[in-house]
């Protein structure tokens, strides 16, 4: 039976909001703009907002392995939440997608409790340990998305080298944490005025931009796709623009709270402040907004990181790095961005959806005929308080809890099925 949406919004090319309706055919969208098919079963838009679902490409979901701080189940429902209906799961599972066998079980289990789509990544190295390289060939034949040993740097310049020299040969991307471990200085903030006020160790930016400038270099040289995950200094931007500049295939993410927070706004030692890379400078958040508005920065990814209330309680050295992202990112983006006139809410949705799938070579992330019927009817009115404790996922570790924001989305329809719906 067809699903009808009826007395919805949709952006028009123009970036404007246009009345629509949208037919849902077998999962996949089978008319916009047309009237309600007999029998249909009719979805009432009540005059919100249809974005294409959200695709995020970087994202722990930490199952298999770390089941205490999230499941693939809990994990999809959150993103589901937050409107995103494709992510792309990062390997630092236990086991880590290094083998065939391992990817295979992943697979399985996602295949067993995902309610979206869940891509999952190949590791760069096996175990993440940087030592011996994984079967890139093999992997993406066998379905990676693509390839990183994100929570950590590759440290060994040949190694990266020899990836991406795999990688290129079957036109795999390389996705890369960015983060020299001899610069790290057991740091757990950003190196520079805030970390001192509080007496803690601080990373420099250029732990991560040194990386990011090799890892250009190596690509150029590779031939290969390269892309930078969660982008946070100047230096950095500075980096990919000018790499972009001389035609090296190069793309980079930035996650939200680094476009919405900055070091001194870390108001103790707290560990739901804690992630990596850290909350930089000023000059850094202004120069990630600059990078995306100048198209250096590709795309939104939220880095969605679930630990425990018992890992986060006691300060930041001994806590694990890393935030939960999915659902505070589009409504804290939308209230700090759209309402304020810095973004439209077409590059927004951009760098949330269509971008994003986009770089990925994924066939996903727009509203069209034929498409999967991935959508997130969002009201851009609906304010509403976060509260952590209302959260799917079963990290309640952000620095957003209290925050009052605008833009919440009220369904998200993964190929045609509902699967989240506002609680009344
Ligand atoms: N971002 C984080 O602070 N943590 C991530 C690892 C990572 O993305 O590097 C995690 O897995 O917890
Ligand atoms: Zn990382
Ligand atoms: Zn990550």
């Amino acid at each position: 039976m067809a699903t009808f949406i009826e007395n919805i919004k949709m952006l028009n090319d123009h970036g404007e909001l246009v009345k629509t309706t949208i037919t849902i055919e077998q999962g996949k969208i089978a008319a916009i703009g047309e009237s309600k098919p007999e029998n249909a079963e009719v979805i009432d838009g009540k005059g919100n907002f249809v974005s294409p679902g959200f695709v995020d490409v970087h994202v722990h979901l930490r199952e298999p392995g770390f089941e205490h701080k999230e499941t693939i189940e809990t994990g999809t429902r959150s993103a589901a939440r937050g409107g995103f209906t494709t992510i792309c799961a990062m390997p630092n599972t236990k086991p880590v997608p290094d083998s065939v066998e391992n990817l295979e079980y992943i697979k399985g289990l996602i295949k067993n409790s995902a309610v979206v789509r869940v891509l999952p990544y190949g590791s760069l190295t096996v175990d993440e340990a940087g030592e011996k390289r994984t079967n890139i060939a093999e992997l993406k034949e066998h379905g990676a998305v693509a390839f990183s040993d994100d929570g950590v740097g590759v440290q060994l310049a040949a190694t990266m080298y020899e990836q991406m020299q795999d990688a290129a040969k079957v036109g795999a991307i390389v996705v890369a944490h960015c983060e020299d471990n001899s610069l790290i200085y057991g740091g757990v903030m950003h190196e520079g005025v805030r970390n001192k006020q509080l007496g803690l160790p601080g990373i420099p930016s250029v732990c991560e931009s040194v990386q990011i400038a090799r890892d250009v270099l190596l690509a150029e040289a590779a031939g290969a796709r390269y892309h930078v995950c969660h982008v946070s200094t100047k230096e950095s931007v500075r980096t990919v623009r000018d790499a972009k500049k001389a035609g090296i295939r190069v793309t980079a993410e930035v996650c939200p709270h680094h476009l919405l927070l900055e070091d001194m706004d870390i108001p103790s030692d707290d560990a739901n402040w804690k992630m990596n890379p850290p909350l930089r400078a000023s000059e850094d958040k202004k120069a990630l907004i600059e990078g995306l508005l100048d198209g250096t920065i590709d795309c939104i990814a939220t880095d969605h990181a679930p630990h425990t209330t018992e890992e986060k309680c006691c300060g930041m050295v001994g806590a694990p790095f890393g935030i939960v992202g999915f659902e505070t990112a589009f409504p804290l983006l939308y209230t700090k961005f759209v309402e304020t006139g810095i973004f439209t809410l077409k590059q927004l949705v951009d760098w949330m959806a269509t971008k994003p799938a986009e770089i990925f070579e994924l066939p996903y992330g727009k509203i069209e005929v034929g498409a999967p019927a991935d959508l997130t009817i969002i009201d851009l009115n609906k304010e509403k308080t976060i509260d952590a404790n209302e959260f799917y996922s079963k990290g309640r570790n952000t620095p957003f809890n209290g925050w009052k924001a605008k833009g919440w989305p009220v369904m998200t329809i993964f190929e045609g099925n509902v699967v989240y719906k506002e609680e009344e």
